[in-house]
C-alpha cells in the first residue's frame, strides 16, 4: 500500500463515516485517555520509589497515596475502555452496514448488461465476505493499531521525560528493533506467500489425482502419483520451516533487543544514580516503560498485515462504489401516455463487438399490438430490451412519449413501459411473494384477482397450499405453462400502458398453450405490446408485424397471408 493510496482510502472511509463524527471524534478521545491511563503505572511507582521510600525516612503515606491513585486509575482505564469498546463496536457495525447498503443501492441501479458481465460470484463476495471481513478489523485491527502507535509515541515523550540520558542510550537498540521489525514483514510475507502457494500446489495435486482416480487405477500410476504427492508435500514442509525460521530469528532479536537495552540503561543508569544525575525512581520507571514498549511494536507488524488486508476489501467495495451507474435515472415525469419510439437505434455488446442493431426505427403506438419476429439471434430480444430501457443504446435513443426514456425517473418510466419475461422471473418463495414482487402492497384478494383474470382462478383453488405455494428456485416447481400464466398475472397487477414480452420458447402442449395465448391477450387487454413473438398465434394476434434481420426492421405490417410467407421462414 502506497501512503497515498493509503492516505486516499482513509480520508475516503471518515467521509463515509462524517455523520457519525461525534462518535468518532468521541472513540478517538477515548482511546487517548485509555492509553495514557494503562501508561500511568510507572510514573506513579517512580513517585512512590522517590518520595516515599528512598531516603532516611520513608513515608507510608506517599505509598498508599501512589496506591490508592494507582487503583483508581486502572478503575477509571478499565471503565473508559468498556465504553469505548461499545463505542467502536458501534460504530464499525454502522459503517459496515452503511458501506453494505451503499453497495447494494449501487449494484441495483445497474443494468442488466451490468450482471452479464460481472460473475454473480463476484457481486456476491463483494456484499458478504469484503464487508465482513472489515467488521473484525474495526475492533481487532484499527483499535489495537491505533492503541500502539499512540502508546509508542507517548512511550517516547515519557522517556525522554524521564531522562534524555538514558533514552539516547536506548536509540541503538531501538533502531535495530525497528530494522528487525521492518525486515521482518518484508521477509514473513514473502514467507507467508510461498506457503500459501505450495499448499495451493498440495491440494490441486491432490485434487487432480483424486479426480482422477480411475485413471491413475486403470494405467497402474500409483507409485508415480504417491511420489508427486510426496514432492508436493516436502515443498510444503521447507516452506513452512522456512517461515518458522524468519520468525524464530525475529522473536529472537526481539528479545536480543529488550535485553541488550536494559542492561544498557541499567549499567548507564546506575552511572548517572551514582552522580545522583537520576534517581532512582527514574531509573525503575524508566525500565518499566522499556518493557511496556516492545509488545506494541511486535503487534505492529503483525497488525499492518490485518489492517493491509482491510484495506484491500475496502479498495474493493470503493471501486465497485465507484463504476458508474450504467443507467443513470432521469428526473423527467412522463405523460399518462404516448407512443414508445426507437429512434435511429444502434446497439453493440461491449467495444470492439460487432453491431447488433443499426439505425432502427420502431414505433408503437397506444394500445397497439406489434410482434417482433426474425432469425434467432438477429436482435429482436436485444431491442425489447432497449426499448424497455433495461440498458441503453450505443447509438440513437428510445422515447415515450416525446421523452428519452434516459431522462425520465425510474418510478414515472416503470409505470408506463415493464418488460416481462415468460418464463424466468420466479424467484424461491410463494407465490405470493412472487406476484408481491410486482407491487408490494397488493392484497391477497388483488392477487387473487389478478391470477382470475388471466384464467387462473381454478388452478389456484386446487392448490392446497392457495397463495403460501412455494415456487421454487426460478420456479421450478411450477410447470413452464404455470409459470408464464403467474408471469402475466404480473403484468395485470402492474397495470402500465406498454407491456414488453419476450414470449418463452419453450413448448407447451396444445391445451396449455391455448390458456396461456387466453391469459396474454387478458393481461395485455388495452396496452400497448411489444412481444418478441415465438408462436404463430402471437403474430396472428398482432396489429402489425415487424421483422429484425442482419441489425435493422421491416415493417411488415398487419399479419395477412403476404407477410405469412415472409414470417414461414422464421
Ligand atoms: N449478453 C450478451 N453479450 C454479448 N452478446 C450478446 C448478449 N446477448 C445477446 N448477444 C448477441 O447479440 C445478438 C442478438 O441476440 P438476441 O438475443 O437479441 O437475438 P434474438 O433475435 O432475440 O435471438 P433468439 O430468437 O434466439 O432469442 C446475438 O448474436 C447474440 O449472440
Amino acid at each position: 500500500m502506497t501512503s497515498t493510496a493509503g492516505a486516499g482510502l482513509a480520508v475516503r472511509t471518515l467521509a463515509v463515516l462524517r455523520p457519525r463524527w461525534a462518535a468518532v471524534a468521541l472513540a478517538a478521545l477515548l482511546l487517548v485517555a485509555t492509553t495514557a491511563t494503562s501508561l500511568a503505572g510507572p510514573w506513579i511507582l517512580r513517585y512512590a520509589v522517590d518520595d516515599g521510600l528512598v531516603g532516611d525516612h520513608p513515608d507510608t503515606g506517599v505509598v498508599t497515596r501512589a496506591g490508592l491513585l494507582y487503583l483508581g486509575l486502572a478503575v477509571a482505564g478499565l471503565t473508559l475502555t468498556r465504553v469505548q469498546v461499545r463505542l467502536v463496536g458501534w460504530i464499525g457495525e454502522w459503517f459496515v452496514r452503511e458501506l453494505r447498503s451503499r453497495a447494494a443501492d449501487h449494484v441495483l441501479a445497474m443494468s442488466v448488461r451490468y450482471f452479464d458481465r460481472t460473475p454473480a460470484g463476484v457481486l456476491v463476495s463483494r456484499l458478504t465476505a469484503d464487508i465482513d471481513a472489515l467488521q473484525d478489523v474495526v475492533q481487532l485491527g484499527i483499535v489495537p493499531f491505533a492503541q500502539a502507535v499512540l502508546t509508542l509515541t507517548f512511550l517516547a515523550v515519557v522517556l525522554v521525560a524521564l531522562s534524555w540520558q538514558l533514552a539516547l542510550v536506548c536509540l541503538l537498540p531501538a533502531a535495530a528493533l525497528v530494522a528487525a521489525t521492518v525486515w521482518f514483514r518484508r521477509a514473513s510475507r514473502a514467507a507467508f506467500a510461498t506457503v500459501r502457494d505450495r499448499v495451493a500446489d498440495t491440494v490441486a495435486a491432490l485434487t487432480e489425482r483424486l479426480a482422477g482416480l480411475r485413471v491413475v487405477r486403470a494405467f497402474r500410476q500409483e507409485a508415480g502419483t504417491t511420489e508427486l504427492l510426496l514432492a508436493r508435500s516436502r515443498r510444503q514442509l521447507d516452506a513452512n520451516v522456512t517461515a518458522v525460521r524468519v520468525q524464530s530469528f525475529y522473536l529472537a532479536a526481539m528479545e536480543f533487543a529488550t535485553v541488550g537495552s536494559i542492561a544498557a540503561v541499567l549499567a548507564a543508569g546506575g552511572a548517572l544514580a551514582a552522580r545522583d544525575a537520576v534517581t532512582v525512581g527514574t531509573l525503575s520507571a524508566f525500565v518499566l516503560y522499556l518493557l511496556l514498549a516492545f509488545e506494541p511494536v511486535q503487534s505492529l507488524s503483525f497488525l499492518v498485515t490485518v489492517l493491509e488486508s482491510a484495506a484491500a476489501a475496502l479498495r474493493k467495495i470503493y471501486a465497485l462504489l465507484d463504476e458508474p451507474v450504467d443507467v443513470p435515472e432521469g428526473s423527467q415525469e412522463l405523460a399518462r401516455t404516448g407512443p414508445l419510439t426507437a429512434e435511429g437505434v444502434g446497439f453493440r455488446y461491449g467495444d470492439g463487438k460487432p453491431d447488433v442493431l443499426r439505425g432502427v426505427d420502431l414505433t408503437l403506438r397506444p394500445g397497439e399490438r406489434v410482434a417482433l419476429v426474425g432469425p434467432t439471434g438477429a436482435g429482436k430480444s436485444t431491442l425489447a430490451k432497449l426499448m424497455a430501457r433495461l440498458f441503453d443504446p450505443t447509438a440513437g435513443r428510445v422515447s415515450y412519449a416525446g421523452v428519452d426514456v434516459r431522462e425520465a425517473t425510474w418510478p414515472a418510466l416503470r409505470s408506463r413501459v415493464v418488460m416481462v419475461a415468460q418464463d424466468g422471473q420466479l424467484t424461491a418463495g410463494t407465490l405470493a411473494h412472487n406476484l408481491r414482487a410486482v407491487r408490494p402492497g397488493a392484497t391477497d384478494d388483488e392477487l387473487a384477482a389478478a391470477l382470475a383474470a388471466v384464467g387462473a382462478g381454478n388452478w389456484l383453488a386446487g392448490l392446497p397450499d392457495g397463495l403460501a405455494t412455494p415456487v421454487g428456485e426460478g420456479g421450478s416447481l411450477l410447470s413452464a405453462g404455470e409459470r408464464q400464466l403467474v408471469a402475466l398475472a404480473r403484468v395485470c397487477l402492474l397495470d402500465a400502458d406498454v407491456v414488453v414480452l419476450d414470449e418463452a420458447t419453450s413448448g407447451l402442449d396444445p391445451g396449455t398453450e391455448r390458456l396461456v395465448e387466453a391469459a396474454l391477450v387478458a393481461a395485455t387487454a388495452g396496452r400497448a405490446v411489444l412481444v418478441v413473438a415465438h408462436r404463430t398465434s402471437t403474430v396472428r394476434g398482432a396489429d402489425r408485424v415487424v421483422a429484425v434481420n442482419a441489425g435493422g426492421v421491416t415493417d411488415l405490417g398487419a399479419p395477412r397471408d403476404t407477410a405469412r410467407q415472409y414470417l414461414d421462414q422464421y
